[in-house]
């Protein structure tokens, strides 16, 4: 692509991307055989021997791909018919052609980080769906489930705070309501930490009171862009006629406490009136370790309402009331586990970017989103987002993420040079976030 760095790769040793793929990838691989492993019996006592057969092919299968990985062998073409079986198949070509004729085929390590480490996890969807009866199996379910577990208290926490806010929400003026969106803002940017993949599939859950470390985190935002969303959504709110409806959408990362933070959030949108309708965005297969699939977003609604606790499950019935009166509506879509771009989006998904164009705001959560807006790529600190995002510009849209890999634009001159002399990690521990927006001021 003209005009644009070039891609973050494996081939980069020592980069965050080469340690990606040369050990936290392996990792996962290694954990994803370790579960089948270890659901040998529940897999016989459902499909009997089949159902051991089954496990035995996944595994092998997995196996395979993990010494093609470990031994750089070249990227091969998938084979299970699935709904998005071509198109995967024609971006590999497509990287194909991107490279030299002396340089021979695309590999794990010398391709795109961004293709290789998506191209993982449909690999692993593609050993399960190969294996049936056990091609419905959600390798990452567990540890989804576990982060969730053991995040209670945080999210009792929360939902506490919500069900108390709620009750005064009326008696708010303007700026304090403004400062409640902030807050509930930042938690769901600081929900962002604990996504499954960063650390390769071991436990990341929330254990402090989010709601009172809000202030100490602060100094860790290094772009912040509330104020827009605040006034975007004022406005609307403001000149918005009787029926009319103001959409935000939110391009969902983690299940477990993130996804908790993202619905406290959504919820607060209805009852501050600052939206009348949430669209949430999910995967359609298990992806990235922690992400969220519908069966996660449901379980989870399902959870929080048969909680042990008041104002727990009062935000669980709440939630699945919204869900029945249509105000929160989920939608997944394939091409959010596709390896492109979102600038690819127009042509790849032309329904997807109708869609997302009808939206007031959209809200994109984590790092790989961030890393799908910018094409993960080797952008300046001070480049633009605008100029980062390639034309893809479907409606007001804000990135919350905190960092977890190298690519960080619209930072202040000398911002990012200063943060990597100082602290070289900063940028993918997941300890710094941002707020970054794009769209009319
Ligand atoms: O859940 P998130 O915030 O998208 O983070 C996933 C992140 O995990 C990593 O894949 C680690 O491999 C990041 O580089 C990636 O972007
Ligand atoms: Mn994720």
């Amino acid at each position: 692509m003209a005009g644009v760095p070039a891609s973050l790769s494996g081939q980069d040793v020592g980069s965050f991307a080469y340690l990606t793929v040369k050990d936290r990838i392996p990792q996962i691989l290694t954990k994803v055989i370790d579960t089948l492993h270890r659901h040998k019996s529940e897999f016989f006592e459902k499909h009997g021997e089949e159902g051991v057969e089954a496990e035995k092919k996944a595994i092998s299968l997995l196996s395979k791909l993990r010494n093609e990985l470990q031994t750089d062998k070249p990227i091969i073409p998938l084979v299970e018919k699935f709904v998005d079986t071509d198109i995967w198949n024609q971006y590999l070509e497509y990287q194909q052609s991107l490279i030299n004729e002396s340089d021979g085929k695309s590999r794990w390590f010398y391709s795109p980080w961004l293709f290789v480490e998506c191209y993982m996890y449909r690999r692993i969807h593609e050993a399960i769906i190969q294996s049936p009866p056990i091609n419905y199996f959600d390798v990452f379910k567990e540890s989804k489930e576990q982060n969730f577990y053991e995040s209670q208290e945080s999210i009792i926490a929360l939902c506490t705070h919500l069900q108390k806010l709620i009750k005064a929400i009326e008696d708010l003026d303007e700026n304090q309501l403004k400062d409640e969106f902030f807050k509930l803002l930042q938690i769901s940017l600081w929900g962002n930490k604990c996504d499954l993949s960063l650390s390769a599939g071991e436990g990341s859950s929330q254990k402090t009171d989010v709601v009172n470390s809000l202030e100490d985190l602060k100094p860790f935002i290094l772009v912040n862009d509330v104020e827009h969303l605040w006034s975007l959504l004022r406005n609307c709110k403001k000149t918005r006629e009787k029926a009319s409806v103001i959409s935000v959408y939110i391009v969902l990362d983690n299940s477990g406490f993130e996804l908790v933070t993202d619905l406290i959030l959504a919820n607060f949108l209805l009852s501050s009136k600052l939206a009348t309708e949430v669209h949430f965005y999910g995967k359609m297969i298990p992806w990235f370790v922690s992400d969220t699939t519908v069966h996660d977003f449901n379980w989870l609604i399902e959870q929080v309402k048969h909680a042990n606790h008041k104002w727990m499950s009062k935000c669980g019935a709440d939630w699945e009331d919204y869900i029945k009166m249509g105000k929160w509506v989920y939608h997944d879509h394939i091409f959010w586990t596709l390896p492109h771009e979102y600038c690819a989006m127009p042509q790849v998904a032309p329904d997807l970017y109708a869609e997302l164009q009808k939206a007031h705001l959209i809200l994109f959560k984590g790092d790989l989103n961030y890393r799908k807006l910018t094409g993960d790529r080797k952008w300046e600190f001070s480049v633009p987002f605008h100029q980062a995002l390639n034309g893809f510009h479907p409606a007001p849209l804000c990135a919350i993420r905190t960092l977890k890999a190298e690519v960080q634009v619209g930072l202040q001159p000398g911002q990012g040079e200063q943060l990597m002399a100082s602290e070289p990690s900063w940028w993918t521990t997941g300890k710094y976030g941002i707020f970054q927006y794009n769209g009319p001021l």
